[in-house]
């Protein structure tokens, strides 16, 4: 069985290079579904859920050709169907990005409903409120959203949460609709705005991403283009909050800081140095860390993608931290299995009581979702004796080559087919 072996390795020390984000490159790659010419896109990283959606770009007749490590060429030139399949929408949530782009551009779209998963129910309301106020037909069936519009016209939108998909999903569709869309209540992560900068360099038009208020105005062709994803934040406020729980001292290569700020903000509280040098983060630890109290937000907020990492973190704080997660329902899966290695928490609604001071020892484990996975790696580090996690498949989703990179900075960890 595939498995992840971690021993205990206090003081991390080196360089770590942070890859492409994976949340902005998935809608990215499905914005290459609104042009006809040519993309060239870099920094990709090495994910299963890259590969998943590049098969699904296939599976709708684009065109994928990997023109060196981590950049890849897309043409969609023509799109063969407008059908995206239940195997793949059914592997990764992210995949009904396909729905916007697809309705836009061909004037119809069938996509499997993409269900909930660990995390929680995590429905597509308001993904599909906003197909309908562009003017959609929108009809469940058989498991299937079927979108059908002659035209998609701009108009006023607000969300009733600044949901990130939804956000994502409205201006692909809006990007080649007719007139204009004033997308209200919108998310504002970098991960937005990083797409609209992908979709303004095809000639597309949209400002304000990045803040509540977006404007999209629709353009009638995109054209080519050549694009750099940016750096993936969660992957980096991961290595970070490994750097701080073993008394380590990582430089964090390749990350805009400003994206990091609530993750920087809270390592400090808990009594990590962190200098953020250039396009750097340093980050150095006695191993002490003191308690913290922590609510996951929207952007610029606290991100529920880094609250599984704290709560490894905090488990050996010098008293007791709170946890409140605020974004999805069911997100304190980890707490059972960071149990078995000893951490004192507690689950009392939606938020998560840590008395701190554990005493952490290895057990067998199970990576119950991505950063689930990889909080149970960074407790692994810190647990006596040896921690076996499996399940692994959620940690390759979202962590590129993450053995190799933590055994360079010392790190006892294996992976075991
Ligand atoms: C691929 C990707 O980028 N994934 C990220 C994205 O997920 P995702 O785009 O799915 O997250 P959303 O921001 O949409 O979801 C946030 C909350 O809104 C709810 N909701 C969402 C849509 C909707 O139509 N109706 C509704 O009720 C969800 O159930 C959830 O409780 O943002 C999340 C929140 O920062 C991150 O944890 C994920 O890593
Ligand atoms: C929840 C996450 O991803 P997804 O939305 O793809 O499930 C994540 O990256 O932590």
């Amino acid at each position: 069985m595939e498995k992840i072996t971690v021993k205990k390795s206090l003081g991390l020390k080196g360089n770590i290079r942070v890859d492409g984000s994976k949340n902005s490159i998935l809608p990215i790659l499905a914005a290459t579904l609104l042009s006809d010419e040519e993309c060239i896109i870099h920094d990709i990283p090495n994910l299963q859920d890259v590969r998943v959606m590049c098969k699904l770009l296939e599976a709708l007749g684009v065109k994928i050709e990997k023109i060196g490590k981590g950049s890849l060429k897309i043409k969609a030139e023509t799109i063969a169907t407008c059908e995206a399949p239940y195997e793949l929408i059914s592997k990764m949530r992210a995949s009904f990005l396909v729905m916007g782009p697809l309705l836009t551009r061909c004037k119809s779209a069938k996509v499997y409903m993409p269900g909930g998963c660990a995390i929680g129910s995590r429905p597509i309301d308001l993904h599909l409120k906003g197909f309908k106020f562009l003017g959609a037909d929108i009809k469940s069936e058989n498991g299937y959203v079927n979108a059908v519009s002659e035209k998609l016209i701009g108009t006023d939108i607000y969300l009733d949460f600044p949901s990130v998909g939804a956000t994502e999903n409205i201006i692909m569709a809006a990007a080649l609709a007719e007139g204009e869309t004033v997308l209200e209540n919108a998310a504002e992560e970098p991960e937005i705005v990083d797409l609209a900068n992908f979709i303004n360099s095809m000639g597309g038009n949209i400002i304000g991403a990045g803040t509540k208020t977006i404007r999209i105005k629709g353009v009638k062709k995109l054209h080519k283009t050549e694009h750099t994803v940016i750096p993936d934040r969660i992957e980096a406020g991961t290595y970070m909050v490994a750097a701080a729980a073993t008394g380590g001292d990582v430089t964090i290569e390749n990350v805009v800081s400003s994206h990091l700020q609530p993750v920087i903000a809270k390592l400090r509280e808990a009594g990590a140095k962190v200098e953020e040098i250039d396009d750097k983060i340093r980050v150095t630890s006695d191993g002490i860390v003191k308690p913290v109290d922590i609510k996951t937000l929207p952007y610029p907020g606290f991100p529920t993608d880094m609250q599984a990492q704290f709560m490894s973190l905090l488990s050996i704080a010098e008293g007791t931290s709170i946890i409140h997660e605020t974004i999805f329902e069911n997100r304190f899966m980890h707490a059972n299995e960071l149990a078995r290695m000893g951490v004192n928490v507690k689950i009392e609604g939606s938020s998560a009581v840590l008395k701190g001071n554990s005493k952490l020892s290895g057990a067998k484990v199970k990576a119950t979702d991505l950063r689930a996975g990889a909080a149970l790696i960074i407790a692994g580090l810190i647990a006596d004796g040896e921690t076996e996690i499996t399940e692994v498949y959620h940690i390759k989703r979202g962590y590129a080559n993450i053995i190799e990179k933590l055994q360079e900075i010392g790190a006892n960890i294996a992976y075991e087919k």
